[in-house]
């Protein structure tokens, strides 16, 4: 299977298939530093990164803005001194589809 941080997000519209629990089995094991959080009824993806201070903190968050415009599918982002939470999930469905994953693995890569 092609690494999800070299996927495309699809164009996701409201009919879209949420992913089946075997997927989301499959799929939480390739990006082992997220967990599943379910607010509201609504499935989604969340990772807490670790920074030493608030600058570098915002410049992660600024890396995460232009992805989300990129591939134009947005996550939630918490920002705090030393912290940042980014939490994904699809609006037009209400809990996660392949895109998600897709964007947690490429969230990782700005790391780099
Ligand atoms: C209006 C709607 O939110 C937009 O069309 C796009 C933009 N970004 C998005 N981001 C996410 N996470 N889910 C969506 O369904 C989504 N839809």
């Amino acid at each position: 299977m092609t690494e999800l941080s070299k996927m495309k997000c699809e164009a996701c519209h409201a009919d879209a298939p949420k992913v089946t629990d075997e997927e989301l089995g499959e799929l939480v094991r390739m990006i082992p530093d997220w967990g599943v959080e379910v607010r509201d009824g609504i499935m989604q993806l969340e990772r807490v990164y670790k920074f030493k201070n608030f600058k570098l903190a915002l410049a992660f968050t600024n890396k995460v803005a232009e992805l989300a415009e990129k591939e134009f599918h947005h996550p939630g982002i918490l920002t705090e001194w030393g912290k940042v939470t980014v939490t994904w999930w699809s609006h037009s469905i209400k809990g996660l589809h392949r895109n998600d994953f897709i964007m947690a693995a490429k969230t990782d890569q700005l790391l780099d």
